[in-house]
C-alpha cells in the first residue's frame, strides 16, 4: 500500500517554498524566494521567517506562515488570486496559532485547510484555516472583504456548547450558577460584552466585559463577535474569544443570551443545545424582577414588555430556535430537569462513569516528518533521529468525525500513534 504519495501542498523547511507557487497568471508582484529567505520586504509586507507554506484552493493560493505584523506573534495569511493576479490581505478571524518550527497544510473539502504545527504537543498541533465555510461566507458578506477564519482542532468529543435564553428575571443566571457550582470543572461561562452599567456586585471580566458603545461597535465591525443584539436599550454580545477561552480550558461553554442572540447563533449553524427558560406566569416574572431590585421601575416595564415578545418567538414553531423549553416555577425542580436534559442526573452520571473512556495519549509532534493524506486521515511519518526515539513512528490525524467550525473550536479530532513495522504498513516516501 502506498501511504506516502507526497502532498503537493506541503513544503519542507529549507526548500524554496514560495518558488513553488504558481503565480504565472495575471500581474503577480515580484515575489522571490531569495528575497523571502533573506527576510527582505517583498512589496506585500510579508517577510519570511522560513516558515511559510502555500496551498492552492480553486483559483487562489493561500500563503500561510510568518507574520506581517511584528507586534503579533502569530501566523499570518496572504491570498494570491490567480484570476485577477492580485494579492489580498484577508480579514483574519478567530484566534491564530502561534508561530511554530514550521508547519504543513492539507486541504480538506475545498472549504478548510488543516494546518499541522511542527514541534508542538498534539493538543496544539492541528488548526483549521477556514477559507469557504458557511461562517466565512457570511462574514465575507457582512464585512464586505475577503475573510478567512482560524479554528483550533480539539481532540476528542468535547460536548456541544449550551445556549440558555429566556426573559429577564426568569432565573437563567440562577440556574447557570447552580450548574457551575455543582460541576465546576465541567462548565465554563461565556463572559459577554455589554454597554450597560455594572450592578453593585458585578465584576468586570467575570459577569460581563463592560464596555463603551463606540468601542463595541468597532469590534463588531472588525468581526470579533459571534453574535450581538440590542437588548432592553443596551448592546450585548458574545465575542468569539469568550467562547474559545472556555473551550481551551477543556470545559463546556454556557452562553446566557437573549432570544435574538440565540437566533443568530442558531443561524451560524454552530452545533449547540438551545434551551429556553420560561416563567410560570408574567406576574411571577414581574415579582422576581422587582424582588431582585437591580432595575428601576421604568427598566422593569421595558423588560416585561420585551418578555412577551421573547416568549412568543421562543414558542413559535417556525423558525424553531430552541431544542428545549423548561418552565422555572419551583427552582429545584427546574434545576433537576435541566440536569436531566444535560445528562447530569444521578442515573446518567453513574452510567457515564462506568463507560468512561481513558484520557487521550500524550504525544509530541516531531519537527522532522513527512506526511500524506488518505481519505479522512493524514498520516505523519517521523524521520530518522526522531524515529529512533519513537516507539511508534506514525501519527495519524483523523478528521473523519470533526464537528463544528469557526467561530470557536473544531471538535472531534482523533489523533493517535501507529507502528508502521508492527502494523505491516509499507512506507514509500
Ligand atoms: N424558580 C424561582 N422562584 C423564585 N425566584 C426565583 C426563581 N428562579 C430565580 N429566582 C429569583 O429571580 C430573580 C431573577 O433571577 P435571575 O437573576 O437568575 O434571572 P435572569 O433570567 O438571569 O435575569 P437577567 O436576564 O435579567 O439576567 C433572582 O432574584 C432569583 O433569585
Ligand atoms: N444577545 C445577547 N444577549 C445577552 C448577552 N449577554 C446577556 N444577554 C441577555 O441580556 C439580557 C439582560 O441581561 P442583564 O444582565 O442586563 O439582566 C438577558 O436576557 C441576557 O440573557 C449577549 O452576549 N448577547
Amino acid at each position: 500500500m502506498d501511504l506516502f504519495s507526497p502532498l503537493s501542498s506541503c513544503f519542507d523547511q529549507g526548500e524554496s517554498r514560495i518558488a513553488r507557487l504558481d503565480i504565472s497568471m495575471g500581474e503577480a508582484p515580484a515575489f522571490f524566494a531569495d528575497d523571502l529567505q533573506k527576510g527582505f520586504p517583498n512589496g506585500l509586507d510579508l517577510k519570511s521567517n522560513g516558515c511559510e507554506t502555500s496551498i492552492v484552493v480553486g483559483n487562489r493560493t493561500y500563503v500561510i506562515g510568518g507574520t506581517s505584523d511584528k507586534s503579533t506573534l502569530s501566523v499570518g495569511v496572504q491570498v494570491y488570486d490567480r484570476s485577477s493576479g492580485e494579492w489580498i490581505n484577508p480579514t483574519v478571524l478567530g484566534t491564530k496559532p502561534k508561530p511554530s518550527k514550521g508547519h504543513s497544510a492539507v486541504l480538506l473539502n475545498e472549504d478548510r485547510i488543516l494546518i499541522i504545527n511542527k514541534g508542538t504537543t498534539l493538543d496544539d498541533c492541528a488548526w483549521f484555516l477556514e477559507v469557504d465555510t458557511q461562517y466565512v461566507r457570511k462574514q465575507r458578506k457582512i464585512l464586505g472583504s475577503e475573510v478567512v477564519a482560524w479554528s483550533k482542532g480539539v481532540r476528542g468529543n468535547a460536548e456541544k456548547p449550551i445556549v440558555i435564553s429566556g426573559p429577564s428575571g426568569v432565573g437563567k443566571g440562577t440556574l447557570i450558577s447552580m450548574l457551575m457550582k455543582e460541576f465546576p470543572s465541567m462548565f465554563g461561562f461565556s463572559v459577554s460584552h455589554t454597554t450597560r452599567a455594572p450592578r453593585a456586585m458585578e465584576k468586570d471580566g467575570v459577569h460581563y466585559h463592560f464596555t463603551e458603545r463606540s468601542v463595541m461597535e468597532k469590534e463588531i465591525k472588525d468581526g470579533k463577535f459571534l453574535e450581538f443584539a440590542e437588548v432592553h436599550g443596551n448592546l450585548y454580545g458574545t465575542s468569539v474569544e469568550a467562547v474559545e477561552v472556555v473551550a481551551d480550558e477543556g470545559k463546556r461553554c454556557i452562553l446566557d443570551i437573549d432570544v435574538q442572540g440565540a437566533k443568530s447563533v442558531r443561524d451560524t449553524k454552530i452545533e449547540a443545545i438551545f434551551i429556553f427558560i420560561k416563567p410560570p406566569s408574567v406576574e411571577q416574572l414581574e415579582k422576581r424582577l422587582r424582588a431582585r431590585k437591580t432595575e428601576t421601575d421604568e427598566q422593569i416595564e421595558k423588560r416585561l414588555k420585551n418578555a412577551k415578545g421573547e416568549m412568543e418567538q421562543a414558542e413559535a414553531q417556525s423558525p424553531c430556535i430552541f431544542d428545549h423549553i423548561l418552565e422555572n416555577d419551583i427552582l429545584d425542580k427546574c434545576y433537576a430537569s435541566l440536569k436531566k436534559l444535560l445528562g447530569l442526573d444521578d442515573e446518567s452520571v453513574i452510567a457515564a462513569s462506568e463507560s468512561k473512556i481513558s484520557a487521550p495519549e500524550v504525544i509530541y509532534l516531531p519537527t522532522d516528518y513527512s506526511e500524506s493524506k488518505i481519505g479522512d486521515k493524514v498520516i505523519i511519518r517521523c524521520r530518522n533521529a526522531e524515529l529512533e526515539k519513537a516507539s511508534k513512528d506514525l501519527i495519524v490525524v483523523d478528521v473523519s468525525s470533526i464537528k463544528g467550525s469557526a467561530p470557536g473550536r473544531t471538535r472531534g479530532l482523533n489523533i493517535y500513534t501507529m507502528d508502521s513495522f508492527l502494523d505491516g504498513v509499507d512506507v514509500i516516501n
